[in-house]
């Protein structure tokens, strides 16, 4: 199979689809691969690297678009690149199409096999390729919180960790699972009160195993949220109804029950965010203030740690690119049920049932 892997346009977003490595398993196994020039510097790999282990580098994005029959890339497809993908041309990517008309529609237009990474699905129900950003986002969440406390920038003017003889810092974390696991861990890490909800009874005895006892868990409701709202000073958002848009569990009217500089990070806003407020924002201007309240809503906050991001996202995406590869996408997916969960949009059908109807 001709396998392309462009450079990544969306603002500030420097992880690439593949490695030196992954492109050196394609080539043993006699593909080829076609690498945009420059698409692996922000990752810290070079051309040459790429060129060492077989791949042909080409100078345009419009090329690698035009000579693939299978394009490997990050972050969904933005405007400018929605014309470049042909009829039955395979792309493996990130989607979240439940945030986005424009794409669902584009992509319907353009007659291509769309496999999302975040709806790969093992049978046990967990996200094998949505979990490394996962655990990215929810580690970064805290480390950005804390950033955003500091009063220059509007937040409370808390120390997360506090000081001897002072209180730390308080957060709440929606959700319970990949994101809200590892976000817990840091703000523990660091000696913040931690406060850990979700509506899901497994993960919440998960957490009380795993994690140390300053983490206290609760089970999510209006109600609860309600009431620990008013005292943390750091709420991060981490819930996720698969393929879905989030639920939105921190309505517009609740900002007025924060105290002013409150932060709240939703890492969900790929999915459409959990807070009514949510808007996307970007790396360049990751934050904005409404009724006092500090929001931090970026989309692809992995795409800041390309070095790590891009290695543990190849990890994992390898075995499959390498399957559909050999086998062609029907044969890899008729093969492998959990490869099979990533179909969404098929030549101008919408395959994945959360997405059935939702822009109707
Ligand atoms: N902004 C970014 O750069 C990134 C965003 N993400 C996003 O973060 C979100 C979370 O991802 P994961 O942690 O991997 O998902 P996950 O499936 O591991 O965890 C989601 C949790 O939310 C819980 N949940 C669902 N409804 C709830 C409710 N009403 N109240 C409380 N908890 C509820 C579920 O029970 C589950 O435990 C996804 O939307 C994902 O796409 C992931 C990586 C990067
Ligand atoms: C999961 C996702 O949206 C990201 O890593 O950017
Ligand atoms: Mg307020």
């Amino acid at each position: 199979m001709i396998v392309g892997i462009p450079k990544e346009i969306k603002n500030n977003e420097s992880r690439v689809g593949m490695t030196p490595a992954g492109v050196f398993a394609l080539v043993k196994n006699n593909h080829t691969v076609y690498v945009q020039s420059t698409a692996g510097e922000g990752s810290g790999f070079f051309d040459k690297d790429y060129s060492e282990v077989g791949a042909t580098i080409l100078p345009t994005i419009e090329d690698v678009y035009a000579k693939s029959e299978m394009i490997v890339k990050v972050k969904e497809p933005i405007a400018v690149e929605y014309p470049l993908i042909k009829e039955n041309q395979i792309v493996f990517t990130y989607f979240h199409f439940a945030s986005s008309e424009p794409l669902t529609k584009a992509m319907i237009e353009s007659k291509s096999i769309c496999l999302a990474y975040e709806t790969v699905e093992d049978n046990d129900g967990t996200l094998p390729l949505l979990t490394p950003m996962s655990e990215v986002a929810g580690r970064m969440s805290i480390q950005q919180g804390a950033k955003y406390l500091e009063k220059p920038v509007k937040g409370r003017g808390i120390l997360l960790g506090g000081v001897p003889g002072v209180t730390p810092g308080k957060v709440l974390i929606l959700g319970a699972g990949v994101v809200g696991v590892q976000a817990a861990k840091m703000a523990a890490g660091l000696g913040a009160h931690v406060t850990i909800l979700d509506i899901n009874m497994k993960r919440l005895r998960y957490v009380n195993d795993v994690l140390p006892n300053h983490v206290i868990t609760g089970f999510s409701s209006e109600y609860s949220i309600r009431q620990h709202i008013k005292t943390h000073d750091l709420i991060v958002g981490g819930v996720l109804v698969k393929g879905g848009k989030a639920p939105k569990l921190i309505t517009k009217d609740m900002l007025k029950e924060m105290r002013p500089g409150t932060v709240v990070v939703d890492v969900a806003v790929d999915q459409g965010g959990c807070f009514e407020t949510t808007k996307a924002t970007t790396h360049e201007d990751p934050t904005y203030i409404i009724d006092d309240v500090v929001h931090y809503c970026v989309a692809n906050m992995p795409g800041a740690v390309p070095y790590t991001s891009t290695m543990a996202l190849t990890n994992v995406t390898l075995s499959y690119i390498l399957k559909i590869a050999n086998l062609g996408w029907e044969q890899a997916c008729k093969k492998d049920e959990t490869l099979a969960k990533g179909l969404n949009i098929v030549k101008g059908e919408i395959t994945y049932k959360e997405l059935e109807g939702i822009f109707d």
